[in-house]
């Protein structure tokens, strides 16, 4: 029918999960993308405060209050005073795709000028495969307009299912504290047009302002970890999950993608609070990356969560000796675990919050 604008793309089987400190005004520029779907928001810090929603969205907020009621004791795996907090909402998702975005990321422009429909095109690229076995030097071969060239091994065309989709950042870029320090007034306004899946046996260094994900794939894998209140390090919770979940899509055979699209970052944080956040974290990584590279999981692991505990195994007995967090990172991984499948276990209906569903 004229005029009837189309079913947007997933619209009751994704969840935008949004952490936050403040007021979500920055929803009003998303407003055309995001008003359709359903939100999890996770407040943050004070849970007297409130947090302000624009009307007209769909939401269910979670504040500390309600992780603590649902969790009970294994609440403690969720982190408190920092954005790592954002996991707790892909536990209590029920959809089978989640979408996390920060609250200080809007809407960016792509070349033409045009609006950039960030979701619309994390969907793409997480329902269409990746190719991790084989680099196709043309990118994504399933995007419009490209395809495998030539020498691309036929029997590794049907690719393998996409497990989750990276997005970028113009604007302020997500650099370190030391890199911000030097470099306080660069700001990324490189449009790259690229998608291209992360190689099999390669890491990366996974940022979670603009993430999309396939829940039902690899969510038990999605943990933020400890980090914030009471924790030696901040600011490498995205980093802990991109690299556990590297591993476990390898081991898996399923894909990660990174490039468009790129979201509007525009808020830059203090360098000097970072750096005190993450020091710790630029030391540690130099023996947490040689850690996951080495990483061998047994076959008989064949679901996430079996990989996960078994992770937990390993970061328990090869990292406590670059510092005793590791063990207590490694329990909170068990604890997560044992909460995603408390509350997920297959048919049950979704956790309830103390708060006011939206208008
Ligand atoms: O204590 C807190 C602080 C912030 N939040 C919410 O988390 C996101 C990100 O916060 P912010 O934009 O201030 O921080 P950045 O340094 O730009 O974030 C980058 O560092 C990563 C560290 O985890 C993060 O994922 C990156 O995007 C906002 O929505 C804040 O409201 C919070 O929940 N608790
Ligand atoms: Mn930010």
């Amino acid at each position: 029918m004229a005029g009837v604008s189309p079913t947007p793309l997933l619209k009751d089987e994704l969840d935008i999960v949004i952490p936050t400190i403040r007021n979500l005004d920055f929803l009003e520029m998303w407003r055309p993308f995001f008003q359709p779907y359903h939100l999890i928001i996770v407040q943050d810090g004070d849970p007297s405060k409130t947090i302000k929603v624009p009307e007209g969205f769909d939401y269910e907020l979670y504040n500390r209050n309600d992780i603590n009621r649902i969790l009970g004791p294994k609440a403690s795996c969720i982190s408190f005073k920092d954005s790592a907090c954002r996991c707790f909402g892909y536990m209590v998702s029920k959809k089978k795709y989640i979408y996390t975005i920060d609250d200080d990321c809007f809407v960016a422009k792509d070349p033409s000028g045009k609006d950039i429909n960030a979701l619309e095109q994390h969907i793409k690229n997480i329902l269409s495969p990746a190719t991790p076995y084989f680099f196709n030097t043309l990118y994504d071969p399933y995007r419009d307009g490209a395809d495998f060239v030539r020498g691309y091994p036929f029997s590794l065309r049907e690719g393998v299912p996409t497990a989750v989709s990276h997005g970028l950042w113009l604007n302020i870029p997500d650099y370190d504290a030391p890199t911000q320090l030097v470099k306080p007034r660069e700001r990324n306004t490189r449009y790259v047009d690229a998608v291209m899946t992360i190689p099999k046996g390669t890491l990366f260094p996974m940022c979670g302002m603009n993430l999309a994900f396939n829940r039902e794939l690899i969510g038990p894998a999605m943990y933020f970890g400890l980090m914030g209140d009471g924790q030696p390090i901040g600011r490498y919770d995205d980093m802990w999950a991109g690299w556990c979940t590297k591993v476990i899509c390898d081991h898996l055979g399923l894909g990660i993608k990174t490039g468009l699209p790129y979201i509007w970052h525009s808020k830059a944080s203090n360098p000097f609070v970072n750096l005190k956040k993450e020091y710790k974290g630029i030391y540690w990584q130099e023996e947490i990356i040689p850690f996951f590279q080495a990483v061998s999981l047994p076959k008989e692991c064949t679901t996430v969560q079996q990989c996960y505990t078994e992770l937990a195994k390993q970061v328990k007995a090869k990292l406590a000796n670059v510092d005793p967090y590791f063990t207590k990172l490694a329990d909170a991984m068990v604890t997560w675990i044992e909460a995603w499948d408390e509350l997920n276990p297959s048919g049950e209906a979704p956790a309830k919050t103390s708060n006011v569903k939206a208008k």
